[in-house]
C-alpha cells in the first residue's frame, strides 16, 4: 500500500506580525513547516518567540498576513468563518494548558461536546464520549463535574475531548505546564499512545524538558521560523 504523501498539517511561508501602537511585532516571518500523520512534533523556544502564535495560525483560531495553513490538504484560510469553524471542530483537537473545559457539563458531556456541536445524535455522541473517557482511564468519572476532578485528570478529559472526532491533527499548548510531575507523565504517555493508534499528528508547544523527550522531532522558534534542533545547534533529535 502507497503511504498517504498529503501532510496532515502544512505551514508554508506564513508570516504573522502584531501591530501595538506603532510597533510591528514580526512573530512568524516566511514560517515553514510540514508534518505528517503520525509524527509528534515537540516545539520549543524562549518565550515570546511566537509558539502559541504559531499554533493558534495553524489550528484556525488566528489569521496570518501571508502564506498558506493547510490540514489534509485543506486551506484552512481560504475558508470562510463558518466553514473554517466546522472543518476546525472536526479535524482538529485542542489540548489547552488550562484545561478550558465548561464547567456546568460532566466529563462525559466535555468529551462528547465538540461531536453534540457538530449535529451527531446524542446516543451516538454519549457512547464515543464514554470509549474514549475509557481510553483515558476516567471510566468511574463519567459524571463528575471539572470541579470534581483533579488537574491531571481533568487534563486526560481535554485529551478524551481533543481526540473524539478523531482529527487528523492535534494542537497541544503546554499542556503540562499546570500539572505535577505524575500527572504530566500521565498525560503525555496517554497523548502519544493514544495518537499512535490513530495516527494523529501532534504539535506540542512545550517549555517542560520532560515533554521534549516525548518528539519524534523536536523544533525551536528562532527568528519566526520553526527549524530543526540540528539547524540551531541547540541540541534534540531534530
Ligand atoms: N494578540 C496579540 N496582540 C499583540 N501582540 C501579541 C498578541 N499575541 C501575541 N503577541 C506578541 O507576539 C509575540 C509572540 O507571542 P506568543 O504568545 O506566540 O509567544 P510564545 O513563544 O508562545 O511565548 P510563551 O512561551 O511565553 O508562551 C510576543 O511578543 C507577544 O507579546
Amino acid at each position: 500500500m502507497v503511504a498517504d504523501a498529503t501532510p496532515a498539517l502544512q505551514l508554508d511561508r506564513v508570516a504573522k506580525t502584531y501591530r501595538i501602537g506603532d510597533e510591528h511585532v514580526h512573530v512568524l516571518v516566511d514560517c515553514d513547516l510540514t508534518v505528517r500523520a503520525g509524527e509528534f512534533v515537540v516545539i520549543t523556544g524562549p518565550s515570546g518567540a511566537g509558539k502559541s502564535t504559531l499554533l493558534h495560525v495553524a489550528g484556525g483560531l488566528d489569521a496570518p498576513d501571508r502564506g498558506t495553513v493547510s490540514v489534509s490538504g485543506h486551506d484552512l484560510w481560504s475558508m470562510n468563518r463558518r466553514a473554517r469553524a466546522a472543518f476546525r471542530r472536526r479535524h482538529l483537537g485542542f489540548v489547552f494548558q488550562f484545561f478550558n473545559l465548561v464547567p456546568m457539563l460532566s466529563a462525559v458531556e466535555n468529551v462528547s461536546l465538540p461531536l453534540v456541536l457538530d449535529g451527531t445524535p446524542a446516543r451516538v455522541a454519549d457512547a464515543r464520549g464514554a470509549e474514549l473517557l475509557d481510553r483515558v482511564g476516567l471510566t468511574g468519572r463519567r459524571h463528575h463535574r471539572p470541579a470534581e476532578l483533579s488537574g491531571g485528570q481533568m487534563q486526560r478529559v481535554a485529551v478524551a475531548r481533543a481526540l473524539v472526532t478523531r482529527p487528523s491533527v492535534l494542537l497541544a499548548d503546554e499542556p503540562t505546564g499546570n500539572l505535577d510531575k505524575q500527572s504530566s507523565t500521565e498525560v503525555l504517555d496517554l497523548l502519544r499512545s493514544l495518537c499512535q493508534e490513530d495516527s494523529t499528528a501532534v504539535i506540542l508547544v512545550t517549555h517542560d524538558p520532560a515533554a521534549i523527550g516525548y518528539g519524534s522531532r523536536t523544533l525551536h522558534i528562532i527568528d519566526g521560523n520553526a527549524r530543526s534542533a540540528d539547524a540551531t545547534g541547540i541540541g534534540g533529535d531534530g
